[in-house]
């Protein structure tokens, strides 16, 4: 069902965020494990971090999402994530694969490529990450994306290599992070622009995005509409704690004010009439 932005905000507007307290699997990494997991309480979801094989076969008939992030990569991991990937699709749960780092490493990109064989729901990353998936020159550094992968140009460009790989991969929903936010699937396109430039200083916020948008597809959304919920209600709580810490530069403030706003936000619909985006 493709929607426009304004459709998708109409709708929002009688649409509890989460009407459910959904078991959300993550498979991630040690540096935002426990933001991560805090973050999906304060939205009304349930986190377990686990990421033995030899537990795979009892969760994944729990869980009712499995979230794959590349961002601290072993042997180990690798092949738990593999696994991981798998095994899942006989359980007919949805999989959100975060490239944290794919532009850093061949090592990453490689296990992005595979983890995309899969087809998980929703891939994302932020601006330069998503360029290096899809063989774009990028400036990224590290997990970091930079503002240099974020020209007009750059996002068309973007665009239309997504596009491409919807053509391969009809069933997933790609996200390019930054600034402007890039959604594309085999139906639609759309550039959102919510958030503050903050949300790129403190370590997580893309990973948040991923477990937000991982708690959204196991509601009553299609995958495009869990992704613009996503991404859209953490870059409002974002807003929120601008706007509260007025012109503090305290980023620990705001990062503490943007994850209050994380089981503020939920309990009224006005978040939904400030996103901001456009159909491309
Ligand atoms: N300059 C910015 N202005 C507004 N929102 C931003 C900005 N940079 C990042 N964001 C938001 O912060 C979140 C994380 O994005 P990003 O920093 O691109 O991902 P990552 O943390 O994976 O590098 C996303 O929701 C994105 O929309
Ligand atoms: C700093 C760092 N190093 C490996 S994973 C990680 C966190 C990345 O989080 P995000 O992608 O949300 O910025
Ligand atoms: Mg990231």
């Amino acid at each position: 069902m493709v929607l426009s932005i304004q459709e998708f905000k109409e709708a929002g507007l009688t649409k509890k965020f989460l009407t459910k307290s959904p078991l959300i699997q993550c498979i991630t990494n040690e540096i935002t494990c426990e933001t991560m997991a805090n973050s999906l309480l304060y939205i009304g979801a349930k986190p377990i971090m686990a990421d033995d094989p030899r537990e795979f076969g009892e969760l994944f008939q729990q869980i009712d999402a499995l979230l794959l992030n590349l961002g601290h990569i072993s042997p180990e991991r690798e092949e738990n994530l593999v696994q991981a990937s798998s095994k899942i699709n006989a359980f007919d749960k949805p999989v959100v694969v975060d490239l944290v780092g794919v532009g850093a490493t061949q090592l990453r990109l490689q296990l992005g490529k595979a983890l995309l064989l899969n087809q998980p729901d929703v891939v994302k990353g932020n601006m330069s990450e998503m360029r290096s998936f899809c063989g774009l020159a990028s400036n990224g550094k590290g997990v970091d994306g930079s503002q240099l992968d974020q020209t007009s140009e750059s996002l068309s460009e973007l665009t239309m290599k997504l596009k491409e790989l919807t053509k391969e991969y009809p069933n997933t929903v790609f996200l390019a992070t930054g600034p402007i936010d890039l959604v594309v699937s085999s139906e639609s396109c759309f550039q959102l622009s919510n958030g503050v430039p903050e949300l790129d200083s403190f370590t997580g916020t893309g990973d948040i995005v991923g477990a937000i948008i991982a708690a959204c597809l196991t509601d009553d959304y299609t995958t495009v509409e869990a992704v613009l919920t996503g991404i859209s209600y953490f870059n409002i709580c974002g807003e929120k704690s601008r706007d509260s810490l007025g012109d503090s530069p305290a980023l620990a403030d705001f990062r503490h004010y943007t994850l209050n706003h994380l089981s503020v936000l939920k309990e009224g619909y006005e978040w939904v009439k400030q996103i901001k985006g456009v159909d491309c």
